[in-house]
């Protein structure tokens, strides 16, 4: 199996709203991130898939929506704090954990690859300590 990977970075704010320490409070990442897609075969010249067109897709479900964005969980408690605010907000399900991300972007990009492609592995880095990762083993 073949792969490629691109790698992005994107600076966004966040709150784990139900967290039990520092994470609680709004504060800020230089996220790191890279996608890795597959692919049985070659399918333009002797490209897997253009850089340029993996780069678009991400960029277009996790770049654009996330980067200098405020994410947070869609709940009571963060509209009442953050409504307020004149900025770019990105409501989740979910709170925006490493993980959360993650999965969000993994099932996003997966419904936008032409057939034959697969997402690979995604990993989202928080801090230069931290990062949650999607593995696609089949
Ligand atoms: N499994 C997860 N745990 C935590 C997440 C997460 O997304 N998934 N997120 C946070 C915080 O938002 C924060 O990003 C991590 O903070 P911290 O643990 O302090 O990270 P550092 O790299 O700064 O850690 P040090 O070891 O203190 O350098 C918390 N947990």
């Amino acid at each position: 199996m073949l792969s490629i990977t691109k790698s992005f970075h994107f600076e966004a704010a966040h709150r784990i709203s139900d967290y039990d320490g520092a994470c609680q409070y709004l504060h800020g990442h230089s996220y790191k991130l890279e996608v890795t897609i597959s692919g049985k075969e070659m399918v333009k010249g002797d490209m897997l898939m253009d850089f340029k067109i993996l780069k678009s897709l991400v960029n277009k479900i996790a770049i654009e929506p996330w980067d200098h964005a405020l994410i947070l969980k869609d709940n009571e408690i963060n509209h009442s704090e953050f409504d307020h605010l004149n900025g770019k907000t990105y409501w989740m399900e979910t709170e925006p954990t490493a993980e959360r991300m993650v999965l969000h972007l993994s099932e996003q990009l997966a419904g936008l690859l032409p057939q034959g492609f697969s997402v690979r592995r995604v990993k989202l880095y928080e801090t230069d300590s931290c990062f949650a990762e999607y593995e696609n083993i089949h």
